[in-house]
C-alpha cells in the first residue's frame, strides 16, 4: 500500500483524486491517503442536495457543496476535520467491511488513551458520540473506504449548514442521520495537534506492516485529476442537478396578495410548475408554470427564462425581483 501525500484542501479535487486513483485501471495499487477539505458540505451519492444544506447559512458562512461517490448522509469538514481513505484491490466482493479500516483509528486513539469504538451502521464513536463516519463504493474489483476524523470542528458552523433548508421540502432522497458528535480534541489528555495524530495515524498503518512507501501526485497526474474536477466535481449537474425527484411547496405573503408555488423538480430540471394564490391577475398563470417547464432548476436558467416573460402581465402589482426571488433557488452557481 502506497501512502499518497495530498496537501489539497479544495473538496472538488480530493474528491476527484478519490475517483480517479478508485477507477484508473492503469495504477492498480494500494493507496492509503490522509487529507483535509476547506469549509464544505459533502452530500452522498443518492441524496438530495438541496435537502441536506441550509442554503442561507452556506451563503452566509461562505461553505461549498459537493458530491461523493459514496452513499450515506451529508457531512460537514473544516479545517479541524481530517479524512482518511483507503482504495484496494477486493476481489472477493466481501459484504460491507468497516471493521477493517477503522482498526487503524481505535488503535492510534487507544495509544493516545481514549477509547474509541465502532458503533451502528457506520460511525466510530468515543463514549457514545460520534466522531468519525465512514462509507464506502465499489468500481469493479476496488474498494474505497473513506471516513472523517473530526478533531477540533467547529460544531457550530456543522449545526448550522446541515440544517435542512427552510423550504418544505419533500424528497425520495436518504436523509442523513443527525446524531450526537464529539470532537478528539476534547477527549485528549496531554496537548496533541491535528499533525501530531495525523502521523500517529500514519505510523499506526506503516507498523500494521501495509505501508511500502509514500508518494505524491505527477505533474500528469494532477492534470486528469482536475480535468475530472472541472469536468464532474464542481459541475451543478453533480452536485445537485443528480438530486432524486422532489418537490417544493413556497409560499409568500406580498402586500398584494399570497402567492403559493408548487414545484416538480426531476434531474434537476422543473418537470411541474403551478402557482396558486390570491393576487390579481391579468393573466392565467397556469401558462407561467408551463412556460417554466423543462428549466434547469438553478437561480441563472430560470432569470433568464423569467426575464423573457411578461412577468408584469401575471403579477401586476408585484415589485421587481419579488417573483424571481420566490421561484429561484437563490443558489449562485460557478
Ligand atoms: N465531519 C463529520 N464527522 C462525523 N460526523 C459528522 C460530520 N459532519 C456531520 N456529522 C454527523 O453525522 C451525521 C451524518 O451521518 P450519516 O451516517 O448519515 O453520514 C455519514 O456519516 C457519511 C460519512 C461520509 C464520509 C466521507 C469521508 C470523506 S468525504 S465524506 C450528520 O447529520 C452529523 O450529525
Amino acid at each position: 500500500m502506497i501512502h499518497l501525500i495530498n496537501p489539497s484542501t479544495d473538496p472538488y479535487f480530493n474528491l476527484a483524486l478519490e475517483e480517479y486513483l478508485l477507477m484508473n485501471e492503469f495504477d492498480l495499487n494500494d493507496y492509503f491517503l490522509l487529507w483535509q477539505d476547506r469549509p464544505v458540505v459533502v452530500v452522498g451519492r443518492n441524496q438530495n442536495t438541496l435537502e441536506e444544506i441550509n442554503l442561507e447559512a452556506i451563503r452566509s458562512q461562505g461553505v461549498e457543496v459537493v458530491r461523493r461517490l459514496s452513499g450515506g448522509g451529508a457531512v460537514y469538514h473544516d479545517e479541524g476535520n481530517l479524512n482518511f481513505t483507503f482504495i484496494v484491490n477486493d476481489e472477493n466482493r466481501s459484504a460491507f467491511d468497516f471493521a477493517r479500516f477503522t482498526e487503524p483509528v481505535i488503535e492510534t486513539l487507544d495509544k493516545m488513551g481514549i477509547k474509541a469504538e465502532n458503533s451502528g451502521r457506520n460511525d466510530i464513536t468515543i463514549a457514545g458520540k460520534k466522531f468519525s463516519g465512514n462509507a464506502q463504493c465499489r468500481f469493479k474489483h476496488r474498494l474505497l473506504h473513506h471516513g472523517t476524523l473530526m478533531f477540533d470542528c467547529r460544531i457550530e458552523d456543522m449545526v448550522k449548514v446541515l440544517n435542512v433548508s427552510p423550504d418544505k421540502i419533500v424528497s425520495k432522497g436518504v436523509k442523513s442521520v443527525r446524531s450526537r458528535v464529539t470532537n478528539i480534541s476534547e477527549h485528549i489528555k496531554q496537548p496533541v495537534s491535528l499533525e501530531q495524530f495525523k502521523d500517529l495515524l500514519v505510523q499506526t498503518v506503516r507498523d500494521g506492516g501495509y505501508l511500502q512507501g509514500d508518494r505524491q501526485l505527477s505533474k500528469s497526474e494532477l492534470l486528469e485529476i482536475n480535468k475530472l474536477r472541472q469536468k464532474k466535481y464542481i459541475s451543478w449537474d453533480w452536485v445537485y442537478g443528480n438530486s432524486p425527484p422532489f418537490n417544493i411547496q413556497r409560499k409568500k405573503t406580498f402586500p398584494w396578495g399570497t402567492v403559493d408555488l408548487r414545484l416538480d423538480i426531476k434531474n434537476g430540471l422543473i418537470e411541474k410548475c403551478k402557482i396558486y394564490g390570491d393576487f390579481f391577475s391579468n393573466r392565467d398563470v397556469t401558462e407561467l408554470g408551463r412556460d417554466l417547464t423543462g428549466t434547469p432548476y438553478r437561480q441563472p436558467d430560470i432569470d433568464h427564462k423569467l426575464a423573457v416573460m411578461d412577468l408584469n402581465s401575471y403579477f401586476p402589482a408585484a415589485n421587481p425581483g419579488e417573483i424571481e426571488g420566490l421561484i429561484g433557488d437563490g443558489l449562485v452557481i460557478k
